[in-house]
């Protein structure tokens, strides 16, 4: 002990340090290959339930029974693929393995609450016999259609200024031609874009806020700011939308900086899924102004802002 020298003694613990570090990276490097294999089943599992393989789904389940539990970026069960789709066999199997009935998805769907929206009769039978019950659909990927939107050539969105309340009234956002209020519609939160007095005789102003309302009253989707109504017939011009508390994600990644890639993958998701309702056939609407401050948020993000917006008529999305 005497005999060694504190050299000696670095030395050993160098080697030491280096010996844990090249263990701990070899270690890291193993959890990532165990990570990405388990990815790659994951998506496996849910591939062969979308497939209706259910021979494929048993054997991935009698390799690895933790797959039953398996979820995608939506949080999605292969009980929930196979719900949705109506698969009898491959349901079965997932559920002799105790796949969880009542699993939630990102948007809180049980694979009962898929199974009905998709109308799936034989399904919502299996499912309920097995205690299945149904919440959800709210706002999943079935909610884009339960209501239609009012007829643009009747004006049953003109909102009687007297009806908004700006008592407790704050400024949550500046555009070029106005402000954006937070006030209350009939007891309801909403945002209110308030053309500035000064621009609402402006010819050019006025026809821009007239376009954003005919876009607006066409759109209903989860991932679209809900348009509920305007002031059109009396200045100031005002255009009334959901209030979504969450700020927008320009704010969110001022305050929170870098997203986590799964963090990341939902709001691309978000933005994905609003995005393609404005581009669905045959009215297209070209955004033109997607950036993070158009996009507010409360649980999920939204797409807003179509102050820039074109309406294009296409016979097929390869036109756009
Ligand atoms: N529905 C809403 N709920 C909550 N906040 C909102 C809502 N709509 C807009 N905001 C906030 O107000 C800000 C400005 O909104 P928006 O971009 O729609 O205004 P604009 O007048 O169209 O702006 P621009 O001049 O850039 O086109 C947004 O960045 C957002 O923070």
């Amino acid at each position: 002990m005497s005999s060694e020298t504190p050299s000696s003694v670095a030395d050993t613990s160098a080697a030491g340090i280096s010996s844990s570090s090249s263990l701990s990276s070899s270690s890291s490097t193993a959890g990532k290959q165990k990570e990405k294999a388990r990815v790659s089943r994951t998506s496996l599992i849910l591939w062969h339930a979308h497939q209706n393989d259910a021979a494929a789904v048993r054997k991935l389940l009698e390799e690895d029974p933790s797959l039953v539990s398996a979820r995608d970026y939506d949080k999605r069960t292969p009980l929930h693929v196979a719900s949705l789709h109506g698969w009898i066999d491959v349901t079965k199997c997932l559920i002799e393995f105790g796949a969880d009935v009542n699993a939630q998805d990102r948007w809180k769907n049980t694979p009962l609450a898929d199974a009905e929206g998709a109308k799936k009769h034989s399904m919502i039978e299996l499912l309920k016999s097995y205690g299945g019950l149904s919440y959800g659909q709210n706002g999943s990927h079935f909610e884009p259609k339960p209501v239609p939107p009012p007829l643009t050539n009747k004006c049953d969105w003109e909102i009687e200024p007297s009806e908004l309340d700006f008592s407790n009234s704050n400024i949550i956002g500046k555009g070029s031609f106005g402000e954006i209020l937070k006030a209350s519609w009939r007891g309801t939160p909403v945002a209110v874009k308030r053309i500035l007095p000064s621009l609402s005789d402006d010819r050019l102003v006025i026809q821009d806020f007239r376009h954003e309302v005919n876009l607006l009253v066409k759109l209903r989707h989860p991932n679209i700011v809900q348009f509920l109504g305007a002031v059109t017939e009396r200045k100031p011009l005002m255009l009334i939308t959901e209030y979504l508390r969450g700020g927008d994600l320009h704010q969110y990644l001022k305050e929170k900086g870098a997203l986590s890639p799964s963090t990341a993958i939902n709001f691309a998701l978000d933005m994905a899924r609003g995005m393609a309702c404005l581009h669905n056939e045959p009215n297209v609407i070209v955004h033109r102004d997607l950036k993070p401050s158009s996009t507010p948020m409360q649980t999920h993000l939204k797409v807003g802002d179509f102050g820039l917006s074109k309406l294009i008529k296409v016979q097929n999305s390869h036109d756009v």
